[in-house]
């Protein structure tokens, strides 16, 4: 049976990143993927690439939840950009309802390119509504600094200490995304179940190209739960899947580069042509 796929999340006009990157992952992974949209992101070209966010009324957001629940709960579902508190509470609701599992938190904070919190007051709701039930919960260096409120984190040890810390909020495990932001000529990112640690390393890519990765990288945590792996396999293909998609990034535009959700599949195809 076809697995489903669920992303609460927000909408990136420009293609890369939010629900845009988690449904192309979804379809990528062989599963079939739903959507209830927070809110949409646009950007300004005339100044700057400023971003700005317009949130989806919350008794939208619900009846969206509501739709895609009526068929019971969903193999795996992830969130994004959540828009309001009301959101938030409204995921929560239909996650308590359909005793929902399988559930990826990618605490989306602010954009690439600028530390600016673009929804600061969801962030102590994120904490203490949507957190504790993670399976996964996928941080990224800025996300995880405040999650743990240990600041700034700059080196893996610092990131062990934040992934600890935010485990004790509740979730199964943590990952703490370094990638971009992580100053080294490696993407490392951090996983604690609890117990154990597992430093992920790949080499970084001197590339833009990464506009969406945080998205598709917890997309493809998603997916790969909805098919049965744990939380650890379904990590450590994930960073195959996002390294796979940087390396083959596309320059169809000025602002942000996006990257090629194809590009693992295309590679694995190669592999067992050759
Ligand atoms: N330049 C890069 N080269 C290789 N891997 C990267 C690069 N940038 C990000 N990654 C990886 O992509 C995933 C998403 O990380 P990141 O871009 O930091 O998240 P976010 O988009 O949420 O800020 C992580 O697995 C990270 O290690
Ligand atoms: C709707 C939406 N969600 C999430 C993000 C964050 O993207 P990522 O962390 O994957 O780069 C963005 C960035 O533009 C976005 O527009
Ligand atoms: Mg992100």
């Amino acid at each position: 049976m076809i697995k489903k796929t669920l992303t609460v999340a927000g909408s990136d006009a420009s293609g890369g990143a939010g629900i845009q990157a988690d449904l192309k992952t979804f379809q990528e992974y062989g599963t079939f993927g739903f959507t209830a949209v927070t809110c949409i992101v646009t950007m300004d070209p005339d100044n700057n690439w400023a971003h700005n966010v317009t949130n989806i009324s919350p008794e939208i957001v619900r009846n969206q939840l509501k739709t895609i629940f009526s068929a019971g709960p969903v193999d795996a579902m992830k969130t994004g950009m959540l828009g309001t508190i009301e959101a938030i509470n409204h995921t929560r609701e239909f996650i308590d309802i359909h005793q929902q599992k399988n559930i990826v938190i990618d605490p989306v904070m602010a954009c690439k390119g600028t530390d600016e919190l673009l929804q600061p007051e969801n962030v102590a709701e994120l904490k203490k509504r949507l957190i504790p039930l993670a399976t996964v919960v996928t941080p990224n260096l800025l996300e995880a600094g405040i999650l743990s409120e240990l600041g700034t984190l700059t080196s893996v040890d610092d990131m062990i200490a934040a992934a600890k810390k935010i485990k004790d909020l509740g979730p199964e495990t943590v990952v703490v995304k370094g990638g971009k932001a992580f100053h080294s000529d490696q993407a490392v990112d951090v996983f604690f179940d609890g117990k154990d640690v597992t430093v992920l390393k790949s080499k970084k890519i001197p590339t833009h190209n990464n506009h969406g990765a945080g998205c598709t990288f917890a997309a493809a945590v998603t997916a790969g739960l909805a098919k049965g792996m744990t939380p650890q396999t379904a990590v450590e293909t994930a960073k195959q899947f996002v390294t796979a998609a940087i390396k083959n990034g596309v320059d169809i535009y000025p602002y942000v580069g996006h990257i090629w959700h194809g590009a693992y599949n295309e590679a694995e195809k190669r592999m067992t042509k050759n």
